[in-house]
């Protein structure tokens, strides 16, 4: 079958956007077989996309969208705030609405993502998820810290749940943080059952840091919303920053506010890059 799918990115982290709305793909289970997933996120061999994001029709009753986002990896999560602002972006640009407050249901919950005149877009993250079990994260009680070991190191960080798990550690210099020896461990460590998103943060001042994500399923991207939102209300938490914290980015810059109501507000931008149509297996 021939596929038809728009590459995008939220600055830099990178998206193969597909249509499953007027193309047959299955609506339970994965939407492409496992081999073609993994083949299409290859960047040598595919198209090559840290996300694979599926526009399916919605389950509920209010929701426009359901959203269904694959890690490069081929596993399927529930959260990816960069990739929500480029399906808000893709659903516009497609034609499939013309609201510019769209409600989307991902694995995990309720998503609204406003587009605005100046072309950005916000995302309502939802609220930060404390409880250890929530993250989910092996601990005895809920803390603002905790100490992670990890090789021969004991490192202080900071965990959450954003509807997908973070852990976050303060660094003085994104640029020589262990970002590609320690991200893969602290990944798969031990006390994360679903493995997790780990950022390294370097706070400039109270109202803007500087990040780099190591990504459950994709690796270091240049950006992670999701991650971006985690290392700010964890920086909120150790009483380190203030309500609205501009996170700069290898990709570049977003904007997020969280006053201790509601959600977390993210905004920044959405890009297509190009369209494109290739083969896969028919799906089963
Ligand atoms: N790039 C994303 C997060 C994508 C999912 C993540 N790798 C996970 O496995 O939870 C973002 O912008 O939030």
């Amino acid at each position: 079958m021939r596929l038809r799918f728009t590459k995008m990115h939220g600055l830099g982290n990178d998206f193969m956007v597909v249509d499953g709305l007027s193309q047959p793909l299955p609506e339970d289970g994965p939407p492409l077989s496992e081999a073609d997933l993994r083949r299409l996120g290859d960047r040598h061999f595919g198209v090559g996309f840290d996300q694979l994001l599926v526009v399916q029709p919605p389950r509920h009753e209010g929701v426009d969208f359901r959203y269904r986002i694959f890690n490069s990896d081929g596993s399927e999560v529930s959260q990816c705030g960069n990739g929500a602002r480029c399906f808000a972006r893709f659903v516009r640009d497609q034609g499939l609405t013309r609201k510019h407050e769209i409600r989307v249901e991902t694995a995990e919950g309720l998503m609204t993502l406003k587009v605005t005149d100046d072309g950005l877009v916000t995302v309502d993250m939802g609220a930060p998820r404390w409880a250890p079990a929530a993250i989910p994260f092996q601990a005895d009680a809920e803390a603002d810290t905790y100490i992670l070991v990890a090789g021969q190191n004991a490192y202080e960080v900071s965990a959450v749940g954003l509807g997908n798990p973070h852990v976050v550690l303060l660094v003085e210099n994104v640029n020589t943080a262990p970002v590609a020896t320690l991200g893969p461990e602290l990944e798969r460590h031990e006390r994360f059952p679903e493995r997790v998103n780990a950022g390294f943060m370097q706070i400039l001042n109270r109202r803007e840091i500087r990040l780099r994500v190591f990504e459950r399923g994709a690796g270091e991207t240049l950006a992670c919303g999701s991650g971006a939102c985690a290392a700010v209300v964890c920086g909120q938490r150790r009483g380190l920053l203030d309500a609205t914290v501009t996170v700069h980015l290898a990709g570049g810059t977003l904007q997020v506010h969280y006053d201790g109501h509601g959600g977390i507000r993210m905004t920044g931008p959405a890009s297509r890059v190009y369209d494109g149509e290739i083969d896969v297996e028919a799906p089963a």
